[in-house]
């Protein structure tokens, strides 16, 4: 192996295959079932070779990774935590230089409408998972761009005024955004599937059952229902975008407008993020 000039080191690296599309038919019964998932690889460890001097001998190929993904579905998927964790846990258990996996995946959901036909729902939401292995597994779910939208109970109003504002307060207006959701776990659920449909209710409930003072408080109302429900959930991070409804002045074309037409924002967009977390006991 070529040494690095003096000078320079290789800092942190991984690699994988990104947007592994895998698409599974469960045919057990006339009554198919259908997974849909987008499946991305990483591994890291002593990789130095490769990047120093182009010796690929210790280099599983991203190309093998992705065989790999599509082998391992020929066996069922499962929750998708446990696939991710299947797969991280087989790369640093076989390949001598991988010392660390990361697996994530996303998962796209489709609705029955017969036997064997689906439909995709429309939002886009994606259920998400990543796994990180080595030796041991950091498991966290979640979930990606789940519209929700509040026609009312939500106000702003009370913020910091200076020379530069002009929103006005408001004490009733339409609260929308597009969730992202991620969740680790400090030990893995019993049932995956039913410890994320506990989350995703709990995340909908809070939602819906806040009255709302800031999109802040919604979030941290969000992530401490999760907390609550799901026991073995340890933090949750959130991000959401506020996408603005401006309520429209109809006055010029002599209509009134209590709350009823809306022009739906793009761009730009308010972005609350953040994180709520247990506290040790
Ligand atoms: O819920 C909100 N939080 C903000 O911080 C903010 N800022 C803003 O312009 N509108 C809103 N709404």
């Amino acid at each position: 192996m070529n040494a690095p000039a003096p000078g320079f080191t290789l800092g942190p690296n991984s690699y994988g295959k990104s947007g592994i599309r895998l698409v599974h038919v469960d045919r057990a019964s006339a009554r198919h079932a259908i997974r849909d998932l987008t499946v991305h690889t990483a591994l890291a460890g002593d990789l130095d070779a490769t990047h120093y001097s182009g010796d690929n001998t210790g280099v599983l190929p991203t190309d093998t990774q992705k065989n790999t993904v599509y082998a391992f579905a020929r066996d069922g998927v499962g929750a998708i935590e446990a696939f991710a964790e299947r797969l991280a846990r087989h790369f640093v258990e076989t390949v001598p230089a991988v010392a660390h996996a990361r697996v994530r995946i996303e998962e796209h959901p489709w609705t029955r409408i017969g036997d064997h036909s689906f439909a995709r729902g429309e939002g886009g939401e994606l259920r998400t998972a990543e796994v990180r292995f080595d030796g041991a597994a950091s498991v966290t779910a979640g979930v990606r761009d789940l519209l929700l939208l509040n026609t009312t109970d939500s106000e702003f109003s009370g913020f910091l005024v200076d020379g530069y504002t002009t929103l006005p307060e408001t004490d009733d207006r339409i609260l929308a955004t597009a969730v992202t959701a991620a969740w680790d776990y400090a030990a893995a659920p019993a049932d995956p599937d039913e410890a994320f449909r506990a989350a995703r209710a709990a995340l909908l409930d809070a939602f819906a059952g806040t009255y709302s003072l800031s999109l802040q408080q919604t979030l941290y109302a969000v992530g401490e229902r999760i907390l609550k429900t799901v026991p073995e959930a340890r933090e949750v991070r959130l991000s959401l975008p506020n996408r603005h409804h401006y309520l429209l002045d109809l006055g010029p074309l002599g209509r009134d407008n209590p709350g009823v037409v809306f022009q739906a924002g793009d761009l730009p967009y308010g972005l609350i993020e953040g994180t709520v977390r247990r506290e040790a006991p």
